[in-house]
Parts: C-alpha cells; structure tokens; sequence
C-alpha cells in the first residue's frame, strides 16, 4: 500500500498565491529526495506532510487514511521526522534522547524497557555516536548533534521517514554512511523522503525526485528523469557542468 500520499496539496506559503497542486504516492521501499533553491518551501512541504502545519488546499494521507483523522500517537508510530534546525536546550543525554523515540510505543507513565534501550544503543551504534551516549546533546558538536536526531528517528522505528537536510553539518564519511543508512531503511520496506540541498548525494542515493521551483512550479518522478541540467539549472538559478562519474552524474557550479 502506498506509504503517503499527496491529491493536488498546495502547501502554504506566505506571500505566495499558489502553486502546482502536488499529487504524490511514496511507496515503501522508495527513496526520494526533495530539491529547491533556499525558501522554496522544503520544510514547509515536510511539515505539512507530517500534519504539523495545515496545508492551503488538498489532502495528506497516511496509509490510506487522511492525515486529519489520524490520532497524533498512531501518526508517530507510522511516521518520523527529523527536524532541519532543533534546540537542544533540554539537559538530556544522548540516550535519553534516542529513547524520545520509543514514547509513541509507550502507555502514558510506561518506562522504557529494556528491549527499547537495546534498540536506542542499536541507532546510536549505527549512527557511531554510541560513545557519547551520557553525553549531554548540547554539548555536542553540530555533526554529531545530527547523527543524534537521525538516530532517535531510527528509535522511534515508523514507515515513514522524513528528513529536512539530515546531511547538514555531516562531514564528508558521515554523510554518504547517513545516505547508506538511509537507502538501506528502504530496502528493508521503509520510505523515506527528505530535502537535500547537495544535488550530487540525491544523484547518487535517491531513486525518486521532486523538484520545488521559485514561483511555484513543482515536477517530481524517477531521479532519472529529473536530473536533467537545463532543469537543474532553471531550478538554481546556477550554470552547471555535468560528468559521469562512478556511475552517477556528477554537478559541478560552472564559474
Ligand atoms: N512562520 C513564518 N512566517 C512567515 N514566513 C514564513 C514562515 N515560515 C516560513 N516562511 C516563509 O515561507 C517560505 C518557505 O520557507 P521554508 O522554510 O519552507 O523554505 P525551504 O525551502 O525549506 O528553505 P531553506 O532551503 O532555506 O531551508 C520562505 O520564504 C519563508 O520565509
């Protein structure tokens, strides 16, 4: 069944009359990734998607049932998103931070057991942060405060993941293990869905594109299909010059 669906969304954007209706289906098992210039509305898609702000018109759905009628603690189970910009303020540890994950599995009041303990050290262990875990979060650097967020997403183990920039502050090792943990979750029947500001980690890693124009205009479809320079090049703003490499198109800015 398709994981999250979009019929004809208009996000809503201050200042912006319209836009091109979204009409998506995300299937399990796909990857895609989200790309536009800075202001496009990258995070305002991915907030709406996950209920968090109203969309101007149309209709989010979760496994086939409308978002608005999904009761947050069920969404949570189904769902997760990793916010571009985060606090941190609270005085949590690294783990007590990864455990935030397991509260949608929990009854009010419940501990966590010691399986969702298993599975936190599992995340933070594949996110090698798993030797700062009596760390406090804020006392840690930008990089590792990332790979903290994407492992409580893996905690909190949804269908769903949503992702605003996981790459941000990521050096250059841990983005490509981010965008191997990434495609390896949908392999293993999960979908996942995040912006991206690095067109050559979406060449690479995601099978899937949606492209957010300036003035609204939105196309979306097999990467293959979008990763066509003229595109690219209406979307930035940005001459660019393509090779092959490794087997991926690579982009590079033309000067
Ligand atoms: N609360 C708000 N009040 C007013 N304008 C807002 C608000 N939230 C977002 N916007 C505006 O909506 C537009 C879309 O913002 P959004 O954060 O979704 O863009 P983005 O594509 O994620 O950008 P970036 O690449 O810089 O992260 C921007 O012009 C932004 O200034």
């Amino acid at each position: 069944m398709t994981a999250l669906a979009t019929r004809e969304l208009i996000i809503d954007i201050p200042g912006r009359r319209s836009g091109r209706p979204l009409t998506l289906g995300l299937e399990p098992g796909q990857v895609w990734g989200v790309l536009g210039p800075n202001g496009v509305g990258k995070s305002t898609l991915m907030h709406t998607l996950a209920g968090l702000r109203p969309a101007r018109a149309g209709e989010v759905r979760v496994g086939g049932q409308a978002l608005a009628g999904v009761k947050r603690k069920t969404l949570a189970q189904k769902l997760g998103l990793v916010f571009q910009d985060r606090l941190d303020g609270f005085p949590a540890t690294v783990l007590e931070t990864a455990l935030i994950g397991r509260h949608p599995w929990l009854r009010p009041w419940q501990m966590e057991s010691r399986a969702d303990r298993e599975l936190a050290e599992q995340a933070l262990s594949a996110l090698d942060v798993i030797h700062l875990r009596d760390r406090l979060v804020h006392t840690l650097s930008g990089g590792e405060r990332q790979r903290v967020a994407i492992a409580t997403l893996m905690t909190q183990s949804p269908d769903i993941w949503l992702l605003d920039e996981p790459t941000n502050h990521l050096d250059l090792h841990h983005q490509v293990a981010a965008m191997e943990l990434l495609t390896g979750q949908a392999s293993a029947g999960r979908t996942v869905f995040m912006c991206l500001h690095d067109l050559n980690l979406a060449a690479r890693w995601c099978d899937h594109l949606l492209l957010l124009f300036p003035d609204g205009e939105a196309c979306w479809g097999q990467a293959e299909n979008m990763l066509v320079p003229a595109a690219l090049e209406q979307l930035y703003g940005q001459k660019l010059v393509t090779v092959q490499a490794d087997g991926a198109p690579v982009f590079v800015p033309a000067r």
